[in-house]
């Protein structure tokens, strides 16, 4: 049986007093995209940097492609691509030379011209590497990463900053790796990155893995009733006037425009008009407008919040 790309088991790795990674654990199959998805400082850099050979953890087991990262680096170099988030490109070097020559390290690289086409560098191919701006740096990067055709590919935050152009450019060439088989595991905070992307997403919060899955099977399917009420509710005096068990939970802490809340059913049922009556009604008895009610589908957000009580946008 095939190993599988990835396989990290009880990753630790602290930096002095700073616990970077407790305990982590994730698999990542080959010729899937696995998107690590965490708020700032959850661990993904730490983990991914563990996973390419530059860090070594300080306990736990790593295999990547089957092997460890770093007695085995010099086997695993032709093979994984990375994509280094300070570039390591010299600020002399113009684009297009500079992927020509990373293109020469390998035996069946992609043609360079096509990378810089693919990723909207072309024009900027005799631009030398100090006048490019952040998100052309960083496509460079990408570019670097997967020209040797690598079976595995790492992209830390591989869209962060990036133009929304200049993002579906990426996203659409990491959807053609896949489709041609390779491995990526990237890390972002993007919900909506890992929810296009990805065939599986480990949700990381304080250096652990708190939930995985596809997005189908982290969000259950289900619907949820979200309303914004202009004043804190009894969450628990409304969860008891449900007509069937659910649960009742607060997106935020209500600010000067109110807080946001979320109620759905204990099992994977859609709330029916009864349910969505008894939220209304109670909300009428305790004089609460619920502003902008709605049914919809549980959003990855959601789950990352009940999970972990923390927002995923940059903060
Ligand atoms: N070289 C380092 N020295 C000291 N502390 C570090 C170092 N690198 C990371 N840390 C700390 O370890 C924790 C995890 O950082 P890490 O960069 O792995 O998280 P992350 O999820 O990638 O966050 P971000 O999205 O902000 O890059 C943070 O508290 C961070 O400050």
């Amino acid at each position: 049986m095939d190993t599988a790309a990835v396989e990290v088991a009880d990753m630790v790795k602290s930096y002095g007093s700073t616990s970077a990674v407790s305990g982590l654990s994730l698999t990542a199959a080959r010729g899937a995209v696995t998107a690590l998805l965490g708020p700032n400082g959850a661990g993904k850099t730490s983990t991914v940097e563990v996973c390419e050979g530059y860090r070594r953890a300080d306990s736990g087991r790593v295999r990547v492609l089957g092997l460890d990262p770093v007695a085995h680096a010099r086997a695993l170099k032709p093979r994984v691509g990375v994509m280094l988030q300070s570039g390591g490109v010299p600020t002399g070097a113009r684009t297009g030379e500079w992927l020509r020559l990373m293109a020469s390290f390998h035996s069946r690289p992609v043609p360079a011209d096509v990378l810089l086409e693919r990723l909207g560098l072309a024009s900027a191919a005799g631009t030398q590497y100090r006048n490019l701006s952040g998100g052309q740096k960083q496509r460079l990067a990408m570019a670097a990463a997967v020209i040797g055709r690598p079976e595995l590919v790492f992209l830390d935050e591989p869209t962060a900053g990036l133009d929304p152009q200049a993002r579906h450019a990426s996203w659409e060439l990491i959807t053609e790796l896949r489709a041609a088989g390779v491995g990526v595991l990237l890390t972002t905070h993007h919900m909506e990155e890992a929810e296009r992307l990805a065939d599986r997403i480990v949700i990381i919060d304080h250096g652990r893995a708190v939930a995985e899955g596809t997005t189908a099977e982290l969000t259950d399917a289900r619907q949820e009733v979200r309303f914004r009420a202009t004043r804190e509710l009894d969450t628990e005096a409304l969860r008891s006037a449900l007509p069937s068990p659910g649960h009742v939970a607060a997106l935020d802490d209500g600010g000067a425009d109110g807080c946001q809340y979320v109620v759905t059913t204990a099992d994977s049922a859609a709330p029916g008009p009864a349910f969505l009556a008894a939220v209304t009604n109670w909300c009428a008895a305790n004089a609460i407008l619920p502003e902008g009610l709605r049914v919809q589908q549980r959003t990855l957000e959601d789950v990352f919040l009940e999970l972990t009580g923390r927002d995923l946008r940059d903060s």
